[in-house]
């Protein structure tokens, strides 16, 4: 039996909780009437010379958990590489924005950020992005990773986007929070009560900061996921939540059902990773890594399906 989600008492939340069946229930019907991209067309803008692991854990994380396409916008630098780790995926080595903004219309989630690079060069990209989410609120957007950074200098332009869902590790997310509130975070207090109080701020925009436990919120909401991972804290752990969050935010919505559907989807994406890593590391050990977990995937995914 799947451990569950703890609603946390002290802030505003609702009494509801997750466990893998929750995860089924995102799972769509597969049908033989349906058309390639109609279960996900799933978009990872990231990657540079230094750094094309990250894209490539985000993008084949949503592929092997049922999304029908994966496409990746790098660096020149990180093109043939990212190609060469495997041909499922769709790689365009351009991060143009005049290049990038031609392909939006196929994808139903975006991911920006993993391996992207911390540059200046990148803030008209991310301001670029933010405009077309504020725009089109059926988008899902997560900034993940440099994104976060990036994000610092764009706070009025992410601000009321609803339809953004951050994905900062605990470092990432002390460093925004005092960047955007001023003040220094309390880390002796529940991660929780930061991450709501900055999701606040942000006008709603909702935030999924892991770590020990991973603390969720949608500003009206929160809930923290405190099922138990993996010792284990290799690299790309992360990404590959980035990759499975876009693809569950699209099949969240596409639902309907639930007036949370951005919890939900981010609920379930924490809940999934973090049976992942304990799954692959019973099997694994110390040795774990971020790719040992990918195949896992579809182990897991294969069990849910039986649910
Ligand atoms: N295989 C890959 O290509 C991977 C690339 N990644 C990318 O690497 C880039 C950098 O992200 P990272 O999360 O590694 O960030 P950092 O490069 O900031 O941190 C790397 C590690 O250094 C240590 N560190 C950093 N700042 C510290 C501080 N102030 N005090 C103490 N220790 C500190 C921490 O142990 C941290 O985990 C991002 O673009 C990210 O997406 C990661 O996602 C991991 C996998
Ligand atoms: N101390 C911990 N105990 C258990 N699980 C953890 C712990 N810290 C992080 N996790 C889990 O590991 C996953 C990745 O979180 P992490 O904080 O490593 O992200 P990250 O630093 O962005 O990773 P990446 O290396 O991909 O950039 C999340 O699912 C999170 O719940
Ligand atoms: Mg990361």
């Amino acid at each position: 039996m799947a451990k569950q989600l703890s609603p946390t008492r002290a802030i505003n939340t609702i009494n509801f909780s997750y466990d893998l069946n929750s995860v089924n229930k995102l799972f769509p019907v597969l049908d033989t009437s349906s058309t390639k991209g109609d279960f996900g067309r799933i978009a990872i803008i990231g990657g540079s010379k230094e750094y094309s692991g990250a894209p490539y854990f985000a993008a084949m994380s949503a592929m092997k958990a049922g999304g029908d396409l994966s496409y990746v916008f790098c660096h020149p630098d990180a093109l043939i590489p990212i190609k060469s780790y495997s041909p499922e995926l769709i790689v365009h080595g351009s991060l143009q924005w005049d290049y990038i903004e031609q392909h939006l219309w196929r994808f139903h989630s975006i991911v920006i950020g993993p391996g992207l690079g911390r540059g200046d060069e990148n803030i008209g990209l991310m301001k670029n992005i933010l405009h077309k989410a504020k725009e089109n609120k059926d988008l899902r957007l997560v900034i993940d990773a440099d994104g976060i950074f990036l994000l610092e200098k764009l706070i009025n332009e992410v601000k009321g986007c609803t339809n953004v869902c951050l994905t900062p590790n605990r470092r990432e997310f002390k460093k925004l929070y005092e960047s955007v509130l001023k003040e220094k975070l309390d880390e002796s207090k529940d991660p929780i009560i930061g991450v709501t109080k900055l999701s606040k701020e942000l006008e709603n925009v909702s935030i999924l900061c892991k770590g020990k436990e991973d603390s969720i919120s949608i500003g009206s909401e929160s809930v923290t996921c405190d099922v138990s991972g993996s010792p284990r804290r290799c690299g790309g752990q992360g990404d590959l939540l980035s990759g499975i969050l876009a693809l569950f935010l699209f099949w969240s919505k596409r639902r309907g059902d639930s007036p949370h559907d951005i919890l939900d989807a981010a609920a379930c994406s924490s809940l999934f990773i973090r049976h992942l890593s304990a799954r692959t590391f019973k099997n694994v050990g110390r040795s774990m890594l971020a790719l040992n977990m990918l195949e896992e995937i579809e182990k897991l995914v294969f069990d849910i399906d039986k649910m």
